[in-house]
Parts: structure tokens; sequence; C-alpha cells
């Protein structure tokens, strides 16, 4: 049966580079839904009218996508089974036959104008800077004749019929995005022995509360490879943070971790464990290899003088 895949369209974005990249490694038949938004991708999941979504998640410029996370921390819950990392380059789309002194609005997602920001103040200082929801939804416009320029993916501009009157114009030239595939709560694909693990932690207004919770991800030798705060929305001052560490649930370090921070309230959410997709996981200290684990409840047993089960 045909799976459905909503991404952030429409066609010619980042996402759908990333959401083609997901379908290469992925064994069963997929076709993708472009949807106007990431709040768009995600409510066709959680309503069941598609199976996935992939949205970008953060980007090596500019840091994370703050409605991707808000989704993730305030949304109906889902989880993420995968990961795609695209190597983000913007050109400057125009309709053919347009000069550089003609253009006056140049469109692209918020996180497409902060990394060509610095190009735009010297190239096109006088131009009116549009924020549409996507990069090729700045395509799409230019193509439409509502905007002059667009800073997109060079494929949004095969797919519109637009020219390139720039390339290569974002801040730095080996930029890539990190983008995620979404379904609803569900268990994690199996471990690869390469993988991430994602959660949301809420911790107390005390001095150390955020130092405790952490003590228990480093104290098990899990690898904390990201920590990110967002506001919590309900007071000023109040944060949630995001954490991804290296390795699988289905490792027992993991395991005591999640079951240590569902004993101190602190796990918020679990937002799931997924293959990785750049990068090896680092090796864990021997202590918290799972072959030590084992060998420590088979002891444990022993003193109590169970039988081998
Ligand atoms: O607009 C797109 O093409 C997207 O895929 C979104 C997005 C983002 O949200 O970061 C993806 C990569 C770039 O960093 C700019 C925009």
């Amino acid at each position: 049966m045909t799976a459905h895949w909503a991404y952030l369209g429409p066609e010619g974005t980042f996402t759908e580079q990333a959401a083609r990249d997901l379908l290469s490694r992925d064994a069963g038949p997929a076709e993708l839904v472009p949807c106007a938004g990431v709040s768009a991708a995600l409510t066709a999941l959680r309503e069941g009218r598609v199976d996935a979504a992939i949205v970008p998640l953060e980007n090596s410029v500019e840091g994370s996508v703050p409605l991707t996370h808000d989704e993730l921390i305030h949304g109906e819950p889902l989880v993420i089974v995968g990961e795609a990392f695209v190597p983000v380059t913007f050109d400057l789309l125009v309709r053919p036959g347009t000069e550089l002194s003609q253009v006056r609005t140049v469109g692209s997602h918020p996180h497409g104008h902060a990394q060509v920001r610095d190009w735009l103040a010297t190239g096109l200082p006088h131009a009116e800077i549009v924020t549409t929801l996507s990069t090729a939804e700045a395509a799409a416009e230019v193509a439409a004749g509502r905007l002059d320029a667009a800073a997109a993916a060079p494929v949004a501009g095969a797919r519109y019929g637009l020219v390139a009157l720039a390339r290569d114009i974002g801040l730095e030239r080996d930029a890539v995005t990190r983008f995620v595939a979404l379904q609803r709560p569900g268990p994690p694909p199996p471990p690869t022995g390469n993988d991430r693990s994602s959660f949301v932690l809420s911790v107390e207004n005390r001095p150390g509360a955020l130092l405790d919770v952490l003590t228990e991800i480093t104290g098990r030798g899990v690898n904390m490879v990201r920590l990110e705060s967002r506001p919590t929305r309900y007071r000023m001052g109040e944060y949630v943070f995001l954490v991804d560490v290296d390795s699988h649930l289905a490792v027992p370090s993991v395991r005591e971790m999640v079951a240590a921070l569902i004993r101190r309230s602190a796990l918020l959410r679990w937002l799931g464990s997924y293959p990785r997709a750049l990068g090896t996981n680092v090796p864990v200290p021997d202590f918290a290899s799972s072959a030590s684990y084992e060998a420590a409840a088979q002891q444990v047993s022993d003193l109590l003088g169970e039988y081998p089960a």
C-alpha cells in the first residue's frame, strides 16, 4: 500500500529534497504531499490524512526552526522516526529578462532571509524583504508576477521557470539544514547501532534543578548532543529544554536514563529514537555499555539468590 508523506511545500523546497532523501532510504512506496507550511503538514499528520510529515528542525547557520520546536513541545504529541541533512544553497531567482536594478521585492522563508541577509544588504540594499511560508512559495510568487525575486534553492528555479541572477548567495558555503520525519506516537524503529533520541525536559525553578536532571543523563554515560531552550509560553522567564542524545531507548543506559527522568517528573515529552543520518555515536564509557549493564544485573540477581530467568 502506498504511504502518504506530507512536507513543507510547495514543490521545490529544501524540505522536498529531504523528503526524497528519506524516501530513497525507506523500503515501501510513498507519495509526497506538499503542504503550505509546517503546521499544515503536521495537522495533516495529526488528523490521519497522511502517514508521516517531513519538516525542518535546525539549520547550521541560523539555528533552530522555532515553529517546528513549538509544535513538538506544545502540539498534540508526535514522534521523530527519521532525520535527513540537506546542504542549503541559495540562488537569487527572477523571471527571465529581469535585471538586478528592477528587483524591488525579494521573498524567502525567514530562515532563508537570515542566511542571505549580507548579500542582500550589499547587492540589493533598497529591496523590500518579503517573508513567505517557504523558499519555494517565494519562487512561485515570482513566477506569478507578485514578487520580483526569490532567495531559494536552485531546484526551485528549474521548477518555476526562473533564472538565477546570482548564485550561492548564502552566508556560509557549507550550510546544512536538518529535517525530521514525524509520525503519530508509536514504538520506535529498531536500533541500528547509530541512533539518536530526542525528548523535552521541564525543570523546577530552583538552584541546581537543571544540573540534577542533566546528571541523570551524564551519570549513565549517555552522550548529550544538543540542548535547546524554548519559553514555556505561560510565564516570562520559564523555559523547557529540548535534548538530543546518542543512542536508542532500547539500549539499557538510555532506558534507565528515561526511567530516572520520569521518576523526577522531568520528562515532559518523549520525541522518539531514530537512525542517525550524519556522524556516528561517540563510544560509550565501559561502565555504560549494554554488556556491563547485563553483567551487573546478573550479579545483583546472584546476590539475591535469584534463579536465571
Ligand atoms: O523553505 C524551504 O525551502 C524549506 O525547506 C524551509 C527552510 C527552513 O525552515 O529552514 C529549510 C532550509 C533553509 O534553511 C531555509 C528554509
